[in-house]
């Protein structure tokens, strides 16, 4: 078993409660609440931002000329196709101004930055093979589309046959640099995919966590 798999086996219950949250059950139904998809959406918004710059720091670390480009490849379609997605999507479910970060979020922006400042390749790529991995994970169940391009869209975008090749080479690079890598460098790269697992399981989470209501109970008690 590569470095991968094993760290895949030894997250699977978060990893399992995270492809099978409730979000992805009513996404794939096509009855995700616009509440919740806004909020969801919104939060994303900002993970993207900080994706795009993890993307350019793979590109600028990676040892080798055909993973930088196959990286740099997908780096255009996350800042072309789906950052398109998001502008059509935020605009029909009416956000318009950006928001503040979520803990989860938060938590996430913090993981990307440290993987991002430490320049290592190994790190990085650790944390886009995560994200990219889980979300080929949930996005590609053998269930009909939902009707609305709103749900269908965000689907298309994390399955299909480039899709599954893109997390293919991550997990290849993934296994390759850590078979290479020095005992200290492999452990952060296990903290590092355990930290992000948990990160996807809370950001799923935070979608259904209303925070205008504690304000809204706060208020009727006056
Ligand atoms: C939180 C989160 N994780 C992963 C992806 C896909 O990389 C995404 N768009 N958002």
């Amino acid at each position: 078993m590569g470095f991968a798999d094993e760290q895949r086996a030894a997250t699977a219950r978060t990893w399992d409660a995270a492809v099978g949250h409730r979000f992805v059950d009513e996404l794939w139904a096509g009855r995700v609440d616009d509440a919740v998809l806004a909020r969801y959406l919104a939060q994303d918004a900002l993970f993207l931002d900080r994706f795009v710059a993890l993307l350019g720091a793979a590109v600028a670390s990676a040892d080798r000329t055909p993973p930088r480009l196959a990286i740099a490849r997908q780096l255009g379609l996350v800042a072309g196709d789906e950052d398109d997605y998001f502008g059509r999507a935020l605009t029909r479910l009416g956000v318009t101004a950006p928001v503040d970060p979520l803990p989860p979020t938060q938590g996430f922006l913090e993981l990307m930055d440290d993987a991002r400042r430490s320049g290592s390749y190994a790190e990085v790529l650790t944390v886009l093979l995560v994200a990219e991995w889980l979300y080929l994970d949930w996005a590609s169940r053998p269930e009909p589309s939902p009707r609305d391009w709103l749900h269908a869209e965000w689907i298309d975008l994390h399955r299909g046959s480039a899709f599954r090749a893109w997390v293919e080479l991550l997990r290849a690079e993934t296994d390759r640099v850590a078979a290479g890598a020095d005992d200290a460098t492999r452990d952060r790269m296990a903290a590092m995919f355990s930290r992000a697992v948990d990160l996807e399981l809370a950001f799923f989470d935070a979608a259904y966590q209303d925070q205008d209501q504690d304000q809204d109970q706060d208020q009727d008690q006056d």
